[in-house]
């Protein structure tokens, strides 16, 4: 027989019944909730009299429609619409009896951002939310799935969750990584590599010395990605990081359960003679700081090259390639860093935490933005805490930062942070797609260090230059 991949290992323990055409049932250990895809998931418990089979391990949160501006508590600023939802998640969560994380409250924040930092996502665990970059929670060893609104009240009422078993992909990134390149240029570049559907039918484990060199806070960049690259779920085995970063946290184990669920931890591995369906290997040493330049995460590039042309593609591609450039309003042949730029915006569940503000801050220290309007949105009123505790607050805020209140904000276009058409902004996100942050807005995506250069600067710019 041989050995069992990381994947294989977390879906065996979890495995309540496989019917003979593989649908399987899964028990999730795990439920995050956000205002956007829940509400109509809790209306159908409500018609059938239905409720939360666990609700110690369903957590809420309102991320997407909150407003990051000072004063949001008052519904007054909120559109009708999120009024509407957050005010459900509100009622919803008060109902159901399940944890829950107000606006008022200081560990609110983006569902990905705040599950871990509270230590609801632990290895070895499925976690669910209805919200595609669940994968983020991969970064702990969690079989972490992105689902749907029926799937929601499905796991809400029975803690189980329906699944057909994905293929195996390795990605291995070996070596080291060159000054300047970050976790965000790492999964961008897959992504680059691979395509947007070249992980699609697998559950993604990324792996090699420059995955284990990342931090805790790298790795969860890296995973939140894996959805713009096809996977059901990316996945990092957990080491002493993991269990680090863990340790201590207010909904980690302790004592006698710590202990127990640590010898768990260690068996989560994927084995030598594991079988992969696909590999993929890049080297850390050719990864480059990179930026999209299209309406797609795998339209990437790095800063160093020239705005393609559409046929320098093929297939679909050329058409895609065509509209892409018109939408973003770019001409093939020139240098990426002539591009200049009006916003910059540095937040997000894929680059929103403590780690990314440092990085950002390193390179605005002493220095101001040469830009329209730029704003720091962090990913929880933690994140935010400690910022203004190092002091990363006042250098954002001196450089001519706007400093937020936590929540996704431009990251999509749900709540009053938004561009204007045609406005031009470096994110750090993870969707670059048309109208993503505010009809006819054009985004660029890069690391948090790229962003702050390009803030300074005006145009799209190698970090390296300035550091
Ligand atoms: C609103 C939500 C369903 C959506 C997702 O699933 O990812 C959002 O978080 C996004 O990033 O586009
Ligand atoms: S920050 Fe962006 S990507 Fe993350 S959950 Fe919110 S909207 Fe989705």
């Amino acid at each position: 027989m041989t050995g069992k991949t990381l994947y294989d290992k977390i879906w065996d323990a979890h495995l309540v019944h496989e019917a003979e055409d593989g649908t399987s049932l899964l028990y999730i250990d795990r439920h995050l909730v956000h205002e956007v895809t829940s509400p109509q998931a809790f209306e159908g418990l409500r018609m059938t009299g239905r409720k939360v089979r666990a609700p110690e391990k369903t957590i809420a949160v309102p991320d997407h429609n909150v407003p990051t501006t000072q004063g949001r508590e008052n519904p007054e600023e909120m559109p009708e619409e999120s009024r509407i939802q957050v005010a459900a998640l509100d009622k919803n969560a008060r109902d159901f009896g399940i944890h829950y994380y107000p606006v008022t409250d200081i560990r609110q924040g983006i569902v990905h951002i705040v599950g871990p930092e509270q230590g609801w996502t632990l290895p070895g665990m499925t976690v669910v939310c209805g919200d595609s970059h669940t994968a983020t929670h991969g970064a702990f060893g969690a079989l972490a799935h992105g689902i749907g609104t029926s799937e929601v009240e499905h796991v809400l009422a029975t803690q189980t969750l329906i699944q057909k078993k994905s293929k195996n992909m390795k990605v291995e990134i070996t070596g080291k990584l060159a000054p300047g390149v970050t976790a965000k240029d790492i999964t961008l570049s897959v992504i680059g590599h691979t395509g947007t559907a070249g992980g699609t039918g697998y559950v993604i484990e990324y792996c090699g010395e420059a995955i284990r060199d990342l931090s805790m806070e790298g790795r969860m960049t890296v995973c939140n990605m894996a959805i713009e690259g096809g996977a059901r779920a990316g996945l990092i085995a957990p080491d002493e990081k993991t269990f680090a970063y863990v340790q201590g946290r207010p909904h980690a184990p302790k004592g006698a359960q710590w202990e127990a669920a640590l010898a768990w931890w260690k068996t989560l591995y994927s084995d030598d003679d594991a079988h992969w369906d696909k590999v993929v290997t890049i080297r850390g040493e050719d990864i480059a700081p990179v930026v999209t330049w299209g309406t797609s995460p795998e339209d990437v590039l790095p800063i160093t090259a020239a705005v393609p042309a559409p046929d320098d593609f093929k297939g679909g591609k050329v058409d895609a390639a065509k509209r892409s450039l018109d939408y973003m309003g770019l001409t093939p042949g020139m240098a990426l860093k002539d591009i200049e730029i009006d916003t910059v915006f540095i937040g997000s569940c894929t680059n929103g935490r403590i780690e990314d503000l440092r990085a950002a801050a390193e390179i605005l220290k002493g220095k101001k933005i040469a830009v329209k309007r730029a704003m720091v949105v962090p990913g929880s009123g933690l994140v935010r805490a400690q910022a203004e505790e190092e002091g990363l607050a006042d250098i954002f805020r001196e450089a001519g930062f706007e400093w937020r209140l936590a929540g996704c904000s431009m990251c999509l276009a749900m709540n009053p942070d938004q561009l204007q058409p045609g406005e031009r902004c470096a994110a750090t996100s993870n969707r670059n797609f048309e109208g993503r942050q505010g009809r006819g807005g054009r985004t660029h995506l890069m690391s948090p260090a790229m962003a702050a250069a390009a803030a300074v600067t005006g145009r799209l710019t190698d970090v390296r230059e300035l550091m």
